[in-house]
This record gives structure tokens, C-alpha cells and sequence, in this order.
């Protein structure tokens, strides 16, 4: 049976996170240029192919689209109206909570997901809550547009979704500051900055890799390289000592607040 296709908005279309998954959609064929639609003030296309529709007016993109993508800056979140009970509204915002995007669709035919800019590489993670006018159906939908950005997961606890806002929605994100202090860490001691630079990149990529690939959970990994009892091993039982994991959790926590507060 071929699958329902449909026309999907994007408000925001031409930002960070809009373009990001405007581009993925594409690439991953669920979408059509001519069933895309993008909306922002500027109306700027972003780049995008000129076979995409692109509108200033919010309530044009609502007529024309079955589902609405919100990745509009938080701060502009509550003077938006689209008055469209009758769509399917997913919201990428940071912190708009389920009260306020029911306000903003004008019914409660809405998912507040996460997201994030690995969407341009269909990398993203992205975690959902489904309001409750949200029909079966409309969970089938929201399934295949983030499957088709990455991976997803239906929650069922609005509040995780700051913790995954925190942890997930920026990418590189924390993972770049370990990068940072692994850079920084070989610059000190002599390396040129632009090897330096290059080794962690590669190194990044590589670790991003591995670890998603097969079963082994990053415990699993970290647990073989203590059980190899090598250098790696040296280094990785002062980590373990150290209150790394309780100054990590702290600045999780300063995310998931200014999310709380948003
Ligand atoms: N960037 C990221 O890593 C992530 C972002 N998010 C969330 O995604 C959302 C978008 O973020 P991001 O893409 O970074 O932001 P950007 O500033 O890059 O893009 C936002 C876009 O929204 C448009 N816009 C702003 N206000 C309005 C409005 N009132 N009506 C219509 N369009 C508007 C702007 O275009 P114009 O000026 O032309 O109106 C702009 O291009 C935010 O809510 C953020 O919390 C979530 C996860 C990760
Ligand atoms: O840093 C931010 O505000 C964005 C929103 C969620 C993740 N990154």
C-alpha cells in the first residue's frame, strides 16, 4: 500500500534548525520541493531549492499545509496565532510548553518535540509528547517525518523534553566542549593548534561512529578499555574518581532551567 504523502510548513524554514530539517525532509524524499513551504518575516528562501514554497504569512503556509513545523525563536513563540485546530502542529521550541502551543494552534492537535541541526544530516534525535487531540494517525505522521531526520521516540512525560532540550537538541553541543578541552589540552603541551585540531575532529567523528554502531552501550566501552588495563585505562580511572560526573550533571541542570524558563 503506498504510503499517504502530504504538504508539510515550516515556520522558521529559513533558520538554523527550519533549514536543517527543510534540507533533510528533501533529501530524504518524504517531501516533495513543491509540497515544502517556508515562512518566515524576511520570506528568504534560505538557500533552499526554488521548487520550495516560501511565504511571510503564517495563515498562507496553515492553508496550504497538513503539518506545521514551529522553529521560530522562543521569545517570538507567544504572539504567534495560527488558528489552524484542524493541522497537525509539531513545535521544535526550546521550553514552549503544550499550554502555550495549544494557544498558538488554536486547538490541541499539537506534539512538542526536540530536534536538532543533525537533521541536515538526518542524524537527529528527536523525542516527542503528543497533546491530546493527537490522533493515532497523526503519531504515525510525526514518526515518519522524525524518522526521516534521524532517530525518535514518543515520550510520554512533557518534562523529559527539557532534559532532552539540554542534552540532545544542540549538536555538537556539550560533546564540542569536550573537544575543546581535548584540543586545548594537546595545544598546551607543544602540538600545533591545527593538528590539534584535526586529530580531535578525527577523533570525534570516529568515537561518534563507533559508538553507534553494534550493541555496546558508552559504559560498555569505557568498561573494555578499564578491562585492557592499558594507558587509556590509566587516564580513565581518575575520570572515574573525579567529580567530573556531578560538574557535568550541574551544567545539564543550568540547560534544563533556562529551558524551564524559556
Ligand atoms: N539551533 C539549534 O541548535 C536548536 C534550536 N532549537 C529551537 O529551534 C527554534 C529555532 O531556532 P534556530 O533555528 O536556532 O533560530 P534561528 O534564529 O536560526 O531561526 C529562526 C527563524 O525564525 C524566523 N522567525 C523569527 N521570528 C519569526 C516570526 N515571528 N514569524 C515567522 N518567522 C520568524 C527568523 O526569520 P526572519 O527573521 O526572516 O523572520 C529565523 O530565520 C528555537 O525555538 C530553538 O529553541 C531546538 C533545538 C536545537
Ligand atoms: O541552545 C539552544 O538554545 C538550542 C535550543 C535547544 C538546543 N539548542
Amino acid at each position: 500500500m503506498a504510503r499517504e504523502s502530504f504538504t508539510i510548513g515550516i515556520l522558521g524554514g529559513n533558520g538554523m534548525l527550519g533549514g536543517a530539517m527543510a534540507r533533510g525532509l528533501l533529501d530524504s524524499g518524504i517531501v516533495a520541493p513543491d509540497d515544502l513551504w517556508i515562512c518566515s518575516r524576511r520570506g528568504s528562501r534560505g538557500g533552499l531549492p526554488l521548487d520550495v514554497n516560501a511565504t511571510r504569512d503564517p495563515s498562507v503556509l496553515a492553508g496550504a499545509c497538513d503539518v506545521i513545523l514551529l522553529s521560530v525563536p522562543p521569545a517570538s513563540a507567544d504572539a504567534l496565532r495560527l488558528d489552524a485546530p484542524d493541522r497537525l502542529v509539531i513545535s521544535v521550541m526550546a521550553g514552549v510548553t503544550m499550554d502555550r502551543l495549544e494557544a498558538i494552534a488554536g486547538g490541541p492537535r499539537v506534539v512538542r518535540a526536540m530536534c536538532s541541526p543533525a537533521a541536515v544530516k538526518r542524524l537527529a534525535y528527536a523525542p516527542w509528547v503528543a497533546g491530546s487531540g493527537v490522533a493515532l494517525r497523526d503519531k504515525t505522521t510525526v514518526t515518519r517525518i522524525f524518522e526521516a531526520l534521524g532517530k525518535t521516540d514518543e515520550l510520554k512525560d512533557e518534562a523529559q523534553l527539557d532534559l532532552f532540550t539540554a542534552l540532545t537538541g544542540p549538536v555538537p553541543g556539550f560533546a564540542a566542549y569536550f573537544a575543546e578541552v581535548m584540543a586545548g589540552y594537546a595545544e598546551a603541551r607543544g602540538i600545533d593548534p591545527r593538528m590539534a585540531d584535526r586529530a580531535v575532529r578525527q577523533l570525534f567523528r570516529a568515537a561518534g561512529e563507533m559508538m553507534a554502531e553494534g550493541d555496546k552501550t558508552p559504559t560498555d566501552h569505557v568498561q573494555q578499555m578499564i578491562d585492557y588495563d592499558g594507558t587509556t585505562a590509566a587516564g580513565l580511572r581518575v575520570l572515574r574518581a573525579s567529580p567530573i560526573p556531578d560538574q557535568m550533571a550541574e551544567a545539564l541542570d543550568a540547560a534544563v532551567e533556562k529551558s524551564r524558563s524559556l
